[in-house]
């Protein structure tokens, strides 16, 4: 469990304009600790309900007030990804009209994700219930009622048959209504694949300061999941916006400026989707009368089980491979095939990459564990040239690091990044968000809308 206390220097003076709320959080967030940001995203939109819940609880209840001034309130936020559940606690801290600061995150992860009961909902209250514990321990028992509660599910849900993701998503409404937190009627819901790449983008591009300073360019995001990969950027060329696809393109409108995004989220070209895909396994099916997944990007000694989505599968590597990166290669370029959209831009943004691009950099030492760095794209390429290489001999330690890094590296080539194109690779990532949800908490910002809807995404002072 991470918990991660404020030493409180941070402290925003009385301002004006809401944005503050915003600036506060990110100045803080992009300084003191670059750190997960769905813990961000859900502050926008808990911090409002929060603290209006609490004022409610304050008229009818002296426990509501505040000591030493302050008016502290709690938000507790679920981020259903495709591997894993993961809960969110922020603790807010505000003086008397003042905009309200982050003082304090506990997080708690757990795998599998959600869509892993998809046929026995059941087993999955035992995890949302020990999370919920987690979050009971850490708010004091007299802010329970006041405390808004809210879980977001990604791919791992939107890849499930929508019966199913419906039964998961009930059982856990269940749990959460009773549950002491404050709970409503949309609590519990997946959010779509481009509210979760312009949320992300969103993030990322307060961290960097592109949003709040006029004139500054802003940045790309590239997000890998597990089930679900986004790519966001603001395109400044008019062809781009010409030439994209239908879906491809969403607005977005934000402290007074409409911002025509390109966002697009690929389900099933998550990591852990597209190793299924690489194998010849079909989501959610178990192999055919138990057979063997073969697959040129294992070593060719190589045989063991992979567990995915609660299904466990025998794999094993493609006997007497010779140059395994080609074979590799060709076989996840044809999983790509016509998959993905190429724009000729992407080239001249810069570009953030969150999720398993930072985790595969990391893990073979492209970028630091800690502070994440920079890389070209070309690194993951000579990275999986190498690891593959190795791997015809000596079987790497993870039995997948040749066919992760080959299709890391491909599918940044099908974005359309040369070589050469440097990325930033860090922790943060934009997973669930409880701001960008039409109905949810969006008390900070009016429904967005994208396509062919008149822009709404409105910043409301
Ligand atoms: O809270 C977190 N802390 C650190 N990494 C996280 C967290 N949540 C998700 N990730 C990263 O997200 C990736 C898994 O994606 P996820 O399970 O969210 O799939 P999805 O976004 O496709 O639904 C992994 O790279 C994992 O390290
Ligand atoms: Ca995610």
């Amino acid at each position: 469990m991470r918990k991660i206390p404020n030493n409180g220097n941070l402290k925003m003076t009385k301002v004006a304009y809401p944005l503050g709320l915003f600036i506060c959080l990110f100045i803080y967030v992009a300084y003191i600790k670059w750190h997960w940001a769905s813990a961000t995203q859900a502050f926008f939109s808990i911090t409002e309900v929060a603290s209006g819940a609490r004022r409610g609880q304050q008229a009818h209840s002296p426990l509501g007030t505040a000591t030493h001034g302050h008016e502290v309130f709690y938000g507790i936020m679920f981020d259903a990804g495709s591997t894993g559940t993961r809960v969110h606690i922020f603790q807010f801290a505000r003086q008397p009209g003042e905009t309200p600061t982050l003082t304090h995150e506990t997080f708690k992860a757990l795998k599998p994700g959600l869509s892993a009961y998809a046929d026995d909902v059941e087993k999955s209250t035992s995890g949302i219930q020990e999370l919920l514990d987690v979050a009971k321990k850490d708010v004091p028992f007299d802010f329970w009622k006041a405390t808004p509660l809210v879980l977001k599910a990604t791919a791992g849900l939107r890849l499930l048959p929508g019966e199913k993701a419906q039964k998961l998503l009930q059982k856990v409404k269940e749990v959460f209504k009773a549950s002491p937190f404050l709970v409503g009627d949309d609590c519990v819901s997946i959010m779509n694949g481009t509210d979760e790449g312009v949320s992300a983008w969103i993030t990322v591009n307060f961290l960097t300061g592109s949003l709040k300073t006029p004139g500054r360019s802003s940045v790309g995001m590239l997000d890998l999941g597990g089930g679900s990969t986004q790519i966001t950027f603001l395109p400044r060329v008019e062809d781009t916006l010409q030439t994209s696809p239908p879906g491809y393109l969403t607005s977005l409108q934000m402290f007074n400026r409409t911002y025509k995004l390109y966002s697009y989220s690929y389900l099933g070209l998550g990591l852990m989707s597209a190793r299924l895909a690489i194998l010849g396994g079909m989501e959610g099916k178990p192999a055919e009368d138990g057979k063997e997944l073969v697959s040129p990007c294992l070593s060719p000694g190589f045989t063991g089980e992979w567990q995915h989505a609660e299904i466990t599968y025998r794999i094993s590597g493609q006997k007497a491979a010779v140059n395994l990166h080609e074979l590799c290669a060709s076989r996840v370029s044809e999983i790509l095939r016509n998959k993905v959209h190429r724009t000729e831009e992407v080239k001249d943004v810069d570009f953030y990459a969150f999720s398993y691009y930072y985790d595969l950099a990391a893990n073979v030492g492209l970028i630091d564990v800690e502070k994440g760095g920079s890389l070209v794209v070309g690194d993951f390429d000579i990275a999986a040239k190498y690891v593959c290489r190795t791997a015809e001999t000596h079987p790497p330690g993870n039995p997948f690091l040749c066919m992760d890094l080959t299709y890391i590296s491909l599918l940044l080539q099908e974005f359309g990044f040369p070589e050469n194109k440097v990325l930033k690779v860090k922790t943060v990532s934009g997973c669930s968000c409880a701001l960008y949800d039409p109905k949810g908490w969006g008390y900070c910002f009016q429904p967005p809308s994208h396509a062919h809807s008149a822009p709404s995404f409105v910043f409301s002072s």
